[in-house]
């Protein structure tokens, strides 16, 4: 559709874009990033003809991009700027419809049956109906961008340039706009070349990302290979943590603060786990980045509430993570900041050791062997015969990232498994060694304020102090069992 070779531009003395070279297919959404004043609205005005370029060659739909009429131009292509005026009407509705002009031919300007339906179109997809007959000049800036955003839509090009058009939505109007912009484009065989600053934005919605620096293009690629912690940091100049998004297998950018405020200290302290009839519960004064297999709080996060609560042999319930947050804010603890569980045996019979060295490490456990488990041998059954489960929380003050806190994960089950084989714990059913029970739950925290260990396999120091801590404290809790 667009083939851009070897294009440099010069405004005043200033050279602002060398040698740049991409070219966008049919149907393809093209993303541009890149800190400020580095060329991006430079290259998309360029793109119109709007600056001349001083070297190199553009070329739409085959043939060169200067060969085209100004009319022809505006109906192939369309530019929403930041940085220019949109023809503004009285009202909303007379504002998109200007946008129907380049589509007009010769003095008989005549409003067709088409344009009335572009225009409708574009009102309803943007949601402007109840805006029609307000004056633009009374409108918020969100309001407005969205109107000059479904005036260059009703020219109805064949490539679409956008410069920052989410800048000013809110995030329902963000993504209903890059939605739009997507069917509109996969739909239609049509091209997007979109300026975004939001990273995120840029790489859930695009399917390759430009990246500008100084006016040169330094790299060209699908999302997830430029979400590169390397090339993100040296192009913006601030190092960004690159995570998986949650449901999709796209990429994100974070961002951590330099503030000193938010690297406080963190010790793990005994005198802050309170043990009542009813649950265990131990806070943190700052959150512990944990991994968990809880009822709330499971999965990876950062919490500072950990509760094992008790339940009556014949707890049952439909919805057990409501109803836990339920009993938790009853208690006055956050939900959303607690990794919590259940257990049958009495609280009394928990085991609580810390240990200060290699690191310094808080381990409580709670444990019932009636649903031991040997799920190798045992063929799989819904119902839970008898209540039981081991708690294990181990608590240590190191900085863990994720990959080493499930690694630590791994050294704990596995120590649990020794722990149950030295202990002869069997199944009940098949008479076979158990490696755990049905319903075990586990949470390992980290300060992220201690040594930085980046792994905790069974073949590190961290590791083997996890596990020989691990198998201790379930002997201990299992021989606590009145
Ligand atoms: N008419 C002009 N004359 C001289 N220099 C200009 C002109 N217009 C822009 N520039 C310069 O060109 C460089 C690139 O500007 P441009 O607006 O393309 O950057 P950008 O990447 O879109 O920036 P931002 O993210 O801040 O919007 C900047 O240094 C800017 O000051």
């Amino acid at each position: 559709m667009i083939n851009v070779e070897g294009l440099s531009v010069n405004l005043g003395e200033k050279e602002i874009l060398h040698d740049i070279s991409f070219s966008v297919k049919e149907g393809e959404f093209i993303g541009i990033i890149g800190p400020n004043g580095s060329g991006k609205s430079t290259l998309l005005q360029t793109l119109t003809q709007w600056n001349k370029p001083s070297a190199g060659a553009i070329s739409l739909l085959e043939k060169p991009l200067d060969s085209y009429s100004m009319k022809e131009r505006a109906s192939l292509v369309a530019l929403l700027s930041q940085h220019m005026d949109h023809s503004l009407g009285q009202t909303v509705r007379e504002t998109i419809q200007l946008g129907r002009y380049a589509h007009k031919r010769g003095i008989f300007q005549q409003w067709t049956e088409e344009d009335e339906e572009q225009v409708n179109e574009a009102i309803a997809w943007l949601k402007l109906q109840n805006y029609t007959n307000r004056a633009v000049s009374d409108l918020s800036g969100g309001e407005r961008q969205r109107v000059a955003f479904a005036q260059t839509i009703v020219q109805n090009p064949k490539v679409l340039l956008l410069d920052e058009p989410i800048n000013h939505l809110d995030v329902r109007y963000q993504k209903e706009l890059l939605d739009y912009v997507t069917t509109w484009v996969k739909e239609s065989s049509r091209s997007v070349i979109t300026v975004f600053h939001d990273i995120n934005m840029a790489a859930l919605y695009c399917d390759r990302l430009l990246v500008l620096q100084g006016g040169k293009l330094v790299k060209d690629g699908k999302p997830e290979a430029i979400l590169q912690q390397s090339l993100i940091e040296a192009v913006f100049e601030t190092k960004p943590f690159i995570l998986p998004h949650a449901t999709l297998p796209k990429s994100q950018v974070m961002w951590t603060p330099s503030s000193s405020y938010l690297q406080e200290e963190t010790s793990l302290d005994t005198t802050s786990i309170t043990i009542t009839e009813t649950m265990i519960h131990y806070h943190t004064k700052k959150k512990l980045r944990t991994i968990s297999s809880g009822i709330t709080g499971a999965g990876i996060g950062w919490h500072s509430h950990f509760v094992n609560r008790h339940v009556t042999p014949y707890y049952d319930s439909e919805q057990p993570k409501e109803e836990m947050e339920q009993f938790l804010q009853a208690h006055g603890i956050p939900f959303y900041d607690a990794v919590s569980m259940m257990t049958a045996v009495d609280i009394e019979d928990v085991a609580v050791k810390k240990v200060e060295e290699p690191y310094p490490m808080l381990l409580v456990a709670t444990a019932g062997l009636g649903d031991a488990i040997d799920p190798v041998t045992r063929p799989c059954r819904k119902e839970m015969q008898n209540p039981g489960t081991i708690n294990l929380w181990i608590f240590v003050h190191a900085t863990l990232p994720d990959e080493a806190l499930l690694q630590a994960c791994m050294t704990v089950t596995e120590a649990k498994v020794k722990a149950l084989h030295d202990l002869g714990v069997k199944d009940s059913e098949t008479n076979t060694i158990a490696t755990g029970t049905a319903t075990d739950s586990l949470v390992i925290g980290a300060t992220q304020t201690g040594p930085r260990l980046p792994f905790a396999g069974t073949g590190t120091e961290i590791g083997s102090q996890l596990a020989k801590q691990a198998y201790e404290i379930i002997a201990k809790a299992v021989g606590n069992r009145g």
